[in-house]
Order: structure tokens, then C-alpha cells, then sequence
């Protein structure tokens, strides 16, 4: 695998303990640039366990993860040092939370929250770091007049917005989401997920989204990942998933939200 490449993402029996228990284990999959992984299923499945793991922030035990870097060969994401992995990540991947407040800085502007990771990454030019987070600021659809703005002042819809451009303006390559339309209201989630579309097909994006709310996997992802007492389950397209669930869990899973 290397950046020119359409592998993004290799994890490979990737498990992770919590005073011997498993919180996820034997988890392996494959992601390319473009495409899209939802993770689905229930409370204490080891989801944002995996993300963290895939994110840089919680070390696995066990197993393999492989990032595209721009302009290198694959890397193992676990095997380098600490330094270098937080000096790479940024490049690498972005994370975006379900809380907007854990992925922006709540005492820097929304144009300062744009900004900074190109600054940490060595861009200087104050003008055009301006510039850009005007225009990051149309992209997510908030009033560029707002750019001088703290986050507090902002909705939760609009925190989250900004989030997303904060995590999108260094341009990684792969997008990892643990629940980004969670806490939100019905109308303001269907508009971030018209944006989020449009942004992973705008950027060709390789993203892994966490959610437990089926109708966000089935809306963003091509495929989709069933994780039950940390292992996965199931994988496949979205679509065959979803119509024809081939493990009870997952029948389960399908049943009761068609249910409500
Ligand atoms: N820091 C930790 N210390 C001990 N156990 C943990 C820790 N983090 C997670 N676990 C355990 O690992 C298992 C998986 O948790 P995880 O948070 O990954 O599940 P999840 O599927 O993301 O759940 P939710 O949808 O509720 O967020 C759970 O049994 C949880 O209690």
C-alpha cells in the first residue's frame, strides 16, 4: 500500500483489553479512498474503543493498523514513536466527536478553530490562513461573518459544523466519526448529513463512522460493520446488510428499528 494508491486503511486482528477482558478483538477490515465504513451496534461493543485504537489515542494490544501517508509506503500506525505519530496524525486523520466541545478549542474564534491545525502543521501566512477559514467557514455552512465568533456563541448544529471543518481543513485523507449527528436535533441532523455527504464525495474521503442510529449508516456508508461483545459480526455492503441480515444479532438489530 502507498499514498498513490487506493488503500487507506488496513486493520488486521486488532484487539484491545481492559483488565483481560476484551473490548474488541479480532477485528479486521479493509478501507479505500472514497468509501465509507459504518459501525453499528449495541452499547459496550468495543465501537469507540476501535475508533480510538484507528484514531492514535488508545494503544491495541493486539494486531495491525496501516495508514496511507501522503508520500511514504504504508505506515504501522502503533509502531512509531510517539512523536513522530503525533507530528504525522494530523495528515494522516481526523477524528470528530460526538461532542463538538472535545474537538474545538472553546476559547479561539470559529476562524482560530479553522486555522490552528494548519499552523501546528507550519503554515505561517496570517492572510491567507484567514482566507482559508473564510472559506472552510461557507464550505460548512456557516456565516463567514461569524469568524471572529467563539464556538459558545454558536448552536450545537454549528459547533459541530465547524468541528467538521476544523478536522477537514488539513486535508486528511481518512475521517474517523464517533456519533457526529448524536445530541442533535431531527432537522439539524438531516442537514449534517446532507453536508457530511456532500463533503466525503467532494474530498473523496475514506471514512469510518460509529453510530448506533441505522438510518445515519445506511444515509453515509457503503459498507457497513455489525460489532456485538467487541467482535464484528458482520460486514458487507450497506444495502445487503440491511435487506438481508445474514446473523440473528443483526436481524435483530434491523427488526427492531423498523419496529419503532
Ligand atoms: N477505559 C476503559 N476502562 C475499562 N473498560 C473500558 C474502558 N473503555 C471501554 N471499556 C469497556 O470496553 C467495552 C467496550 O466499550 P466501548 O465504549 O468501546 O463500547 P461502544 O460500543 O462504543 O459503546 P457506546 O455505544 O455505549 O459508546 C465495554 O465493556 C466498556 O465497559
Amino acid at each position: 500500500m502507498t499514498a498513490d494508491v487506493e488503500e487507506i486503511l488496513k486493520v488486521e486482528d486488532v484487539g484491545k483489553f481492559f483488565g483481560g477482558r476484551a473490548a474488541c478483538r479480532d477485528v479486521s477490515f479493509t478501507l479505500h479512498r472514497g468509501e465509507v465504513l459504518g459501525i453499528v451496534g449495541e452499547s459496550g461493543s468495543g465501537k469507540s474503543t476501535l475508533l480510538k485504537c484507528l484514531a492514535g489515542m488508545t494503544a491495541p494490544e493486539r494486531g495491525k493498523i496501516s495508514v496511507a501517508v501522503p508520500g511514504q509506503n504504508e505506515r504501522d500506525l502503533w509502531a512509531m514513536d510517539e512523536a513522530e505519530r503525533e507530528q504525522l496524525l494530523p495528515s494522516i486523520l481526523s477524528l470528530i466527536h460526538q461532542n463538538p466541545r472535545d474537538g474545538l478549542r472553546l476559547d479561539v474564534s470559529a476562524g482560530g478553530n479553522i486555522a490552528e491545525p494548519l499552523m501546528t502543521g507550519g503554515h505561517r501566512h496570517y492572510g491567507s490562513l484567514r482566507d482559508i477559514a473564510l472559506e472552510w467557514l461557507k464550505n460548512v455552512e456557516i456565516d463567514p461573518a461569524r469568524i471572529d465568533d467563539l464556538p459558545l456563541t454558536f448552536s450545537g448544529g454549528m459547533q459541530q459544523r465547524l468541528q467538521i471543518a476544523r478536522g477537514l481543513v488539513t486535508h486528511p485523507q481518512l475521517v474517523l466519526m464517533d456519533e457526529p449527528t448524536g445530541g442533535l436535533d431531527v432537522s439539524v441532523q438531516a442537514r449534517l448529513l446532507d453536508l457530511l455527504r456532500r463533503l466525503v464525495r467532494e474530498f473523496n474521503l475514506a471514512a469510518v463512522i460509529v453510530t448506533h442510529d441505522l438510518g445515519v449508516a445506511r444515509l453515509l456508508s457503503d459498507r457497513l460493520m455489525v460489532m456485538q461483545g467487541g467482535r464484528a459480526i458482520e460486514t458487507g455492503l450497506t444495502d445487503r446488510v440491511l435487506e438481508d441480515p445474514r446473523q440473528a444479532y443483526t436481524q435483530l438489530l434491523v427488526s427492531s428499528v423498523l419496529q419503532v
